[in-house]
């Protein structure tokens, strides 16, 4: 079956894994302490925070860091830091070269396309709205981030399913994690690992297995760029 909306994971799929950890981490690291200064006490943050155990919330967060722990209030609160870098230009959304022509294609042709990644829903739309690319946000109709539940969980991808009016069994979702491609598989939807050399991901043999999106297509009849 010919999907009807491509679900994609961010960093290891559309993305460098090392533009996440080498450039976007650090930068909300070298940020946290000016940051919380500055607008801890703004509803938004402080609500955040709120989520935050411990005595000192800014050591929390670094251990959080340290362990690339997909708490929603940490992706939340990065999000928050990168939104200023984005906008001022200091950072720009890697994409893959391969990506935009394929989105663009896909989504010209009348699939739909939606983001689910760990990173927050307003660090996605940063990073789709101001990727080397250009703007790509028009393309999408959907983002999810973990307050959806957790990638690993297969009730997470049933519900996407159901807030995008979508049959799971039309849905095709591509990440370089296997754990996500078994849950998400385990709820019904296609699924397909991308295995990109410069990243270092190995093919878990589990799923089908693409090393850039023009392969995905070819393999699930999309559309092809150019
Ligand atoms: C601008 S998205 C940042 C990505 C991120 O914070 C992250 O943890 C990556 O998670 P993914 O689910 O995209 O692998
Ligand atoms: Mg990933």
């Amino acid at each position: 079956m010919t999907p009807r909306l491509v679900l994609t994971d961010i960093e290891g799929t559309t993305s460098a894994i090392a533009f996440v950890k080498d450039t976007l981490f650090p930068f909300a690291e070298a940020e946290l302490d000016a940051f919380l200064a500055a607008r801890g006490a703004e509803p938004e943050v402080a609500a955040i925070l709120a989520e935050v155990p411990g005595p000192d919330q800014a050591a929390t967060l670094r251990g959080w860091m340290a362990a690339d722990a997909k708490v929603t209030a940490l992706k939340s609160l990065q999000g928050l830091i990168w939104a200023a870098g984005f906008t001022d230009g200091r950072l720009r959304g890697h994409l893959w070269p391969d990506v935009a022509p394929c989105l663009r294609a896909w989504q010209a042709g009348g699939v739909a396309l939606a983001v689910y990644s760990s990173g927050s829903v307003g660090a996605q739309k940063l990073l789709f709205g101001h990727s080397e690319a250009g703007d790509l946000l028009p393309l999408f109709s959907g983002f999810f981030d973990t307050r959806v539940g957790a990638k690993r969980e297969a009730a997470s991808y049933a519900a996407i399913a159901a807030q995008t009016g979508q049959d799971p069994a039309g849905i095709l979702f591509l990440s370089d994690v296997a754990e996500e491609l078994d849950a998400a598989r385990d709820s019904g939807l296609m699924t397909c690992q991308l295995v990109r050399a410069q990243d270092g991901t190995v093919a878990c043999g589990r799923h089908p297995a693409a090393m850039d999106f023009p392969e995905v297509a070819r393999q699930f009849q999309l559309p092809l760029a150019g």
